[in-house]
Parts: structure tokens; C-alpha cells; sequence
């Protein structure tokens, strides 16, 4: 790949590159240094793929076989000597490429202000102080600190880790993680690649620092960046379909147009008049405009899930999200507040009661009614100690509020220790960190303590006696305690067991793992459930989608958390452990993990299992995750929500959204807008089509039938450019459907346009053809050719603007209350009649369009044909609601 140089940093003492850099080891960078690098050499970026200029973008808008036709066109009638026609199509086509480039701008800086809010941070020392700051705020010379989780902002020299593993495949392909072993500050050691950590990698475990030695373009993944020059694109399966789609109908109707022209010419009709048939068809029945609004609704919806906390990283997740059957969510920080508060310790066979709320370090505890003081209650004390010492959080104060800082769950037995006075504990010498697989930490103290702390079935298993009153020992019964564990678990209480073991004083190290203990009581926390997630609950539970809790926790503090926030509505949970999870066997697990609303004890290995069987029975699933081991589950969710104020980079990554909240109520709202976003495409469709269509079939009609043309290239431009802008624009802010969250989600392998729409369509197509050319044939018979094609022209804007309120709901007549909805419907009515009008009367368009005034009779026969189709629209979509009955009707998704 890259050819290793002599200089390469990972062949040179960290020693000797800390001097070169003018770094420190130990306190990093002084801030106005780093501001100074920062200001003088820029930002630690990738150098942007490089976009299109404006110019090529904007030319590029002519690159389009449409397009094509209508230059050729201009050109021919040009050279037929209708000046005026011919610069009326050059108008319409630089229109036309001034508005596509207006809003494919727009739609690429909704996405350009996503990437920003999805960039990634990193912890800096500067000055001796950690801080967390924009990975691109780095420089070279900073200290760097990562940890398990971190992504990886910079390349740097590694100048300290302990157990680093880096996963690399970013760069290398190589999935396994690779341990990092730097040598020793003055030395040069191995000289290979565990010397580093590169940007763009990933810590999986353990943590380290280093000294940043190349940023931005300049790392090996910028260099590697380049060879590549991906450019991220704005497409998704949707569009591409839609742009597919676009394509094939493009073609047959440019074929259409050829064999027009062929069969008039055959039958003798005069060529000119011909070519300006077959380009009223091209142009007509053409549906340009598509591919366009498809993309910049999707980049709209992105932008309005923004406000509503969901960062989309990925654009097909916003069609996926409306499709979404099952969301498994995490507890702890998602259907809770992730606010923990120790309410209730349970020691020698007593239970306390803490008071006070929140991290404050001011309550009491209290036995019997009365204060318990620590120095009556030794177990208590150590039980609460023990607490203290194995803590990497702390407590601090925010004005006068009291926040955590670290871990929640520690933070809440800093401040349950402080209640009792308790703020000091011997030296610590060594640590086993949690995670959620070994479900414990252990701490080794100067004096000889190791204090541990983890999930009562773990520590249990470790204890081997308990501590009395009297400070002797004696043994334990499982039983007893595991029923009192229980008890507070059934309560929505979080436990931790808490234990002590005696090492020699001076022991610097632990073996492997603790030795056998003795067990001082629990700790058992309150976390208060969101209300906004038990809305959010019951909302995804009238939209057909089931909602699961997967959680770490005890079964029975999942079960209590559960019924709070309304997973099982009415009914009774169904709960199944983890344990259970790995006893059942591939085949039995689909049925069995569709039945299940809660899954506790659940280890991120079996998050994966839980998407694949779920997924086996064709759910489309969402699952949220936030560690290192989540990545695999996110990757393999349909949406993978990760999340953003505690979740780690390497989930980040995973994901393909992001809540910047970490509320489950954010993912409702991502459903509802993604629901919307489709919804609202849809309609836009089903509303367009038509226009197409009856054009298209209006003019083969004139052909075929041999008649005169009944509208002219111009005037289809003029429809173009007004009716189908004007009345398509209230489709772009048409608000949600109210019920969108009552019905049943949209089957994925379904069409866009089902079998109800398709025919909706062939009837409004069906009425404009037979309106317009019953119309021009009738006027044609009293009046001009000029004031027969004008009626023609208001018989499509009119009844295109009738059927724009037939299409506010699908399903629905909606009239008035649309109206209401979004203002933009009646602005685009008015704005329509007007130019109708202009276009009626004015002279000039007479001149340039080839229009003529209308009579009030001939005015009431246009309208007659707009209002009979929005009537029959209506029968039609009431016919197909009562032939179905289940359009707006709640139903829960059938389960086999
Ligand atoms: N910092 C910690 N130190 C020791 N034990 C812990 C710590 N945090 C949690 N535990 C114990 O480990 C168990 C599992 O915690 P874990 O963090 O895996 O759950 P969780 O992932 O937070 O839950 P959720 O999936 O709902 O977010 C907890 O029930 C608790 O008993």
C-alpha cells in the first residue's frame, strides 16, 4: 500500500518525535498552541471529495434526453421560422434548469449539514487537562487519549496503552482486532504498526495515548482517501427506482412520439405539423420533474428529523424507517432518564431507606423509622464504602443542581456514600473495568482491600461467606438473598451487590480474577421512565409496530421498567433471559422472539441473534445500541439507532441514525417522518401522472383520429411551467396525514404505486382526455382554433388543480380540513386562477402563447369537467375505502 519510510514514526522513539513536534508526553499542548497549529495549518479533515462547480451542475441540468428533444425543437422551429415558439422552448428549458438546480442545491446542503452534525469527537490533554473536543479541532503534537468505543481522530504515536486493541479494518480489511504494544518512550522497539493508532480505526478495548503525528489529508486513511476520491452521492434504492423508472418511460414515449410522427406523416398530414405533434408528446407526457422532487422530499424529511432529534446518516434509512415492524430499544437511558438515585440498601439482613433526590449529596438513610447512623451499622458502612471505592465517576455541582460525571450508575453510589458521610477511600493500585459481559469491577487498594461491585447473580457466585454486624463472618444463604435482590428488582430498582476480599497489604496487581469474597449487602436505584417514551409506546403500538426492551438488566427490574412504559399494553409481559435466549435454538427462536416484549440479561452477542430472527419473519427491524459490541446488531438491523450523548463512536459508525436526545421517543417521531416522507412522494405521484398521461393520450388521440392538434408544444410547456409547479409545490410542506401513526406499517415489497393508485390515475387520465378533446372539438365547431385550444389548456390546469385536493389525503375527503392543514393549497389555487387568467387575457400571451379570450359559457363547461372529475375521484376513493375498510382503520400487523 504504502511504502514504509526510514522516517515512518513508527520506526523512531515516541521520545524523539514528542522533542521534533514540541509536544509533551504527559500534559500535552498549551491551548494557545493548539490554537496557534490549529489556525496555521488547518483543520484535521479529509479533504472534501471534490464536488461539481456551480457551472457544470447547472449545465448538467441539460443532460437529459428531454431536454435533447426540446433543443432540437427549438431549433426546428426556429427554423421553420416561428421565432416565437422557438424562444419560448429556450425559455421553458433554461426555467426549467434554473429550478433543477435550485433544488438539487438544496438537497445537497440539507445532506452537507447532516455530515457536519454527525462529526465525530475525540479527548485531547492540553495543558495537563482532558478535554473532549471536535475530532477536526486537532493538531499535530497533541496528546491524544482513546478508549474503548473511540474512534481514532488522528494518526498517532503511541507513547502508553493498556490493553489497546484497535480494530483496523477500515484500513486494512482485517476485521480482528489488533493489540497495540508501543515500546517504551526512549526506545524504538519493534518498529511496526504497534507502535500506532491510525485515523479512522476504532478502540474496541482498553485505552492509550498517543502523540498526534499526521492530521486531515495527510494520515494514512487521507492518503488512502485519495486513491480513492469516493463521492458520497444523494442516492437511495427509492430514487434509483424512480430514476430507472423515469428512463424506461422516457424511451417508450420518446418511441411513442417517433411512430406519432410516422403514422401522421404515412397518412399524409404535413410534416411540420407532425413534428410539432410528436414534440407536444414528448414533452407532455414526459414526467421530468420526478426524480428531482423524490430527492429533495427525502432531503426535506431528513431535515425535519433533524428538529426532531435523529440525525440520519444513511438517506435510505428514511425510506426504511416509514416500513419499520419492530424496534428493540435499549432500557437504560432510552425508556428511562438514566438518572440514577439509590433508594434503598440492603445490608445484614436489614433494609434502609435512602432518601434525597437526583446526585445531591445531601439525604439521609434511615432503618426502623429512624436515622441510621454508619458507625451502629458497620455492614452498612462497608456495603457503602465498598461502593465508593469501586468508582471511576464523580459528583459535581452545576449551579444548584448536582450532575454525575462518568458512569450514571456509579455516580449514584458516589452520592449514596456522601448521604453517610463517607468521602474517602484507601489508594487505589488496580482495577477490573465493567462491561456488560463480565457484569462486574473490581478495585485492589494500597492497604490490601479489593472491593467489587456487578450484578447479583455475578457477585453471588464469587461469595463465598457474608459479613455480620459484629465484623466476623458467616456463610451465606443464596436463596434468602436472591429473593431480597428480587424483591427490589420487582420494584424497577436497579441492583448492585456489593463484596470485599483481604490481599496482602502491598499486592500490586490482581491475578486473572478476584479471589473469594465476602458479600456486604445492595444497592438498589430508582430511574425514573421517560413519560415521552410511554407515549411514544402506546403511539408505535397503534401503528402496528411492536416495541421490545433489550436490556442488560435483571429480569425482573426489565419486567417492572416494562409495565411501566406500557410494552405489553393491557396484557401481561412476556420476559425472556438471556439464559433462555442461548437455550433456544435457531429454529425455535423467530417464534419465540416475536412473542417476547422483554429481553434481560442480554448480552450484545445475542442482540445480533435477536435481529436475525426477528428478521427471519420478514420484520423490518430497528434496534438501538450504544457500545463497542452493539456494532454487529446495528450493522445487521434494517435501521440501526445508535446513540448520540452516550453512545461510542464505533456504534456511531454502525448506525444508521443517530438520536441526539437518546430518547425512544425520537425514534416514534423518526418513524412518523418517515412515514410521512413516503405518504407525501405518493401523493405527489399519484397527482402528476395523470397530467402525463391525458396529454399524452389527448394528442395520439388528435393524430389517430386525424383531427387538428388540439395543443400546441408551447401551450404543454405552459402547463409544465405553471400548473405542475404551482399546484406540486403545497406537496413539498403538505404536512403528515394525522392518522399516519394509525396505520399499519407500509409493506416493503410492495410497489410504490399499488393497484388502487394505478387505477386512480387511469381515471383522472381518462377524464382529461375525454374533457379535453370533447371540449376542443365542441368549441372548435363555434368558435376558433386560438379559443378552442385555450379551453383545452384550463380544462388541464383546473382539473389539475381539483385533483390536487382529491390527492391531500389518498384515502380520505378532506377538503376543507386540508385547507386548513397547509395553506399553501389554497395559495397555489389562487395563484393558478390567476395566471389562468393572465393567460386568457393578456395580449402578450396571445402573442407568445397563441391564447385566446374566453366567454363566460365556455369558462363554466372547463370547470364543469374540473369539478365532475373531483367528484368521481372522491366515489372512487370512498368505493375502494368501504371495498377494503381498512385504510384508516387501526389493525395490528397479522402474525403468523
Ligand atoms: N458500572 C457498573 N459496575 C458494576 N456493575 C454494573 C455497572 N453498571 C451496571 N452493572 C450491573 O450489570 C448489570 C448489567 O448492566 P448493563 O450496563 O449491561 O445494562 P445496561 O446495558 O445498562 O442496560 P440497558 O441495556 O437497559 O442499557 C446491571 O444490572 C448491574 O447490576
Amino acid at each position: 500500500m504504502i511504502a514504509p519510510r526510514s522516517d515512518a514514526p513508527y520506526r523512531r522513539a515516541a521520545a524523539e518525535i514528542v522533542e521534533e513536534l514540541g509536544g509533551d508526553a504527559e500534559r500535552g499542548l498549551g491551548d494557545a498552541q493548539a490554537a496557534d497549529r490549529l489556525a496555521r495549518l488547518g483543520p484535521n479533515e479529509l479533504p472534501a471529495a471534490r464536488r461539481r462547480g456551480p457551472l457544470l451542475r447547472f449545465l448538467l441540468q441539460f443532460h437529459n434526453p428531454l431536454i435533447y428533444v426540446l433543443l432540437v425543437s427549438a431549433l426546428v422551429t426556429a427554423l421553420l421560422g416561428e421565432h416565437v415558439d422557438a424562444v419560448v422552448i429556450l425559455g421553458v428549458v433554461l426555467a426549467n434548469a434554473v429550478v433543477g438546480f435550485a433544488q438539487e442545491s438544496r438537497a445537497e446542503q440539507a445532506l452537507a449539514a447532516l455530515a457536519a452534525m454527525a462529526r465525530t469527537s475525540a479527548t485531547v490533554v492540553r495543558d495537563g487537562r482532558r478535554l473532549r473536543v471536535p475530532s477536526a479541532d486537532i493538531v499535530v503534537g497533541d496528546l491524544v487519549v482513546v478508549e474503548a468505543g473511540d474512534k481514532v481522530p488522528a494518526d498517532l504515536r503511541l507513547v502508553a496503552v493498556s490493553e489497546l486493541r484497535v480494530d483496523e479494518s477500515a484500513l486494512t480489511g482485517e476485521s480482528a482486532p489488533v493489540a497495540k504494544d508501543p515500546a517504551p518512550l526512549e526506545e524504538v522497539g519493534l518498529a511496526d504498526r504497534r507502535n500506532m493508532a491510525y485515523s479512522g480505526t476504532f478502540a474496541t478495548a482498553g485505552q492509550g495515548s498517543g502523540i498526534v503525528v499526521a492530521v486531515g489529508g495527510r494520515t494514512e486513511l487521507g492518503l488512502i482517501h485519495r486513491l480513492v476520491g469516493r463521492t458520497a452521492g444523494v442516492q437511495t434504492p427509492l430514487t434509483r427506482k424512480i430514476a430507472r423508472f423515469g428512463r424506461v418511460v422516457t424511451v417508450a414515449i420518446l418511441a411513442l412520439a417517433a411512430l406519432t410522427f410516422l403514422i401522421g406523416v404515412l397518412r399524409g398530414r404535413p410534416v411540420a405539423e407532425m413534428l410539432t405533434a410528436a414534440v407536444a408528446l414528448a414533452v407532455g407526457a414526459i414526467p421530468e420533474g420526478l426524480p428531482a422532487v423524490v430527492t429533495v422530499t427525502l432531503a426535506l424529511g431528513v431535515a425535519r428529523m433533524v428538529r426532531r432529534h435523529s440525525i440520519v446518516r444513511r438517506l435510505p434509512a428514511v425510506e426504511t424507517l416509514g416500513s419499520t415492524t419492530v424496534i428493540c430499544t435499549d432500557k437504560t437511558g432510552t425508556l428511562t432518564h438514566n438518572e440514577m438515585t439509590v433508594t434503598q440498601v440492603a445490608a445484614d439482613g436489614r433494609v434502609y431507606e435512602v432518601t434525597g433526590t437526583g446526585y445531591a449529596p445531601e439525604g439521609s438513610i434511615a432503618h426502623a423509622g429512624g436515622p441510621a447512623r454508619p458507625g451502629d451499622h458497620p455492614v452498612l458502612h462497608a456495603c457503602l464504602t465498598a461502593g465508593l471505592a469501586c468508582n471511576d465517576a464523580q459528583i459535581v455541582r452545576e449551579g444548584d443542581r448536582w450532575g454525575p460525571v462518568g458512569d450514571p450508575t456509579e455516580a449514584a453510589l458516589v452520592a449514596s456514600a456522601a448521604k453517610a458521610g463517607i468521602d474517602t477511600v484507601p489508594e487505589r493500585v488496580d482495577t477490573i473495568t465493567f462491561t456488560s459481559e463480565r457484569q462486574y469491577m473490581a478495585t485492589l487498594h494500597a492497604d490490601g482491600t479489593v472491593y467489587v461491585k456487578g450484578s447479583m447473580e455475578r457477585v453471588l457466585r464469587m461469595c463465598g461467606d457474608r459479613l455480620t454486624g459484629d465484623g466476623g463472618r458467616e456463610p451465606i444463604d443464596h436463596g434468602e438473598l436472591t429473593a431480597l435482590a428480587e424483591g427490589l428488582a420487582e420494584q424497577g430498582l436497579r441492583v448492585l451487590a456489593f463484596a470485599r476480599a483481604e490481599l496482602d497489604p502491598g499486592t500490586a496487581r490482581f491475578d486473572a480474577e478476584p479471589p473469594a469474597l465476602t458479600f456486604l449487602g445492595l444497592q438498589a436505584m430508582h430511574d425514573p421512565p421517560r413519560q415521552a417514551a410511554a407515549d411514544a409506546v402506546r403511539a408505535c403500538r397503534t401503528a402496528g409496530i411492536q416495541v421490545k426492551m433489550i436490556t442488560g438488566d435483571h429480569a425482573a427490574t426489565a419486567r417492572a421498567i416494562g409495565e411501566r412504559i406500557g410494552l405489553g399494553g393491557p396484557e401481561p409481559l412476556r420476559v425472556m433471559t438471556g439464559a433462555e435466549l442461548a437455550a433456544t435454538g435457531d429454529e425455535e427462536l423467530p417464534a419465540a422472539a416475536e412473542r417476547a416484549e422483554v429481553f434481560a440479561r442480554v448480552s450484545p452477542e445475542q442482540k445480533l441473534r435477536l435481529v436475525k430472527a426477528l428478521q427471519s419473519r420478514s420484520h423490518v427491524v430497528a434496534m438501538t445500541g450504544d457500545g463497542v459490541n452493539d456494532a454487529p446488531a446495528l450493522k445487521q438491523a434494517d435501521i440501526g439507532v445508535a446513540m448520540g450523548r452516550s453512545g461510542t463512536e464505533v456504534a456511531k459508525e454502525a448506525a444508521d441514525m443517530i438520536l441526539t436526545d437518546d430518547d425512544f421517543a425520537s425514534i416514534e417521531a423518526a418513524v412518523e417522518e418517515g412515514r410521512g416522507v413516503f405518504d407525501n412522494l405518493v401523493k405527489f405521484i399519484v397527482w402528476a401522472l395523470p397530467a402525463n398521461v391525458g396529454l399524452g393520450l389527448l394528442l395520439m388521440a388528435a393524430v389517430v383520429t386525424g383531427g387538428q392538434l388540439p395543443i400546441l408544444p408551447v401551450q404543454v410547456l405552459w402547463l409544465n411551467m405553471t400548473a405542475v409547479l404551482i399546484l406540486g409545490l403545497p406537496f413539498a410542506v403538505e404536512p403528515r396525514d394525522p392518522d399516519i401513526m394509525r396505520r399499519p406499517p407500509r409493506d416493503p415489497s410492495l410497489p410504490l404505486i399499488t393497484r388502487m393508485r394505478a387505477a386512480q390515475i387511469l381515471l383522472v387520465s381518462a377524464i382529461l382526455l375525454a374533457g379535453a378533446y370533447g371540449l376542443f372539438h365542441y368549441e372548435h365547431g363555434v368558435a376558433s382554433e386560438a379559443v378552442a385550444r385555450t379551453v383545452v389548456v384550463n380544462v388541464f390546469a383546473l382539473t389539475l388543480m381539483t385533483y390536487m385536493f382529491n390527492c391531500l389525503s389518498l384515502d380520505r375527503p378532506i377538503l376543507l380540513r386540508g385547507v386548513r392543514r397547509n395553506p399553501w393549497v389554497a395559495v397555489g389555487a389562487v395563484a393558478l386562477i390567476g395566471v389562468q387568467l393572465c393567460y386568457t387575457y393578456a395580449p402578450v400571451m396571445h402573442e407568445v402563447f397563441g391564447s385566446a379570450p374566453l366567454g363566460g359559457t365556455a369558462w363554466l363547461r372547463a370547470i364543469a369537467v374540473a369539478l365532475i372529475s373531483y367528484v368521481l375521484v372522491e366515489l372512487f376513493k370512498a368505493a375502494y375505502r368501504d371495498s377494503t375498510g381498512a385504510v384508516s382503520r387501526t389493525r395490528r400487523p397479522t402474525l403468523p
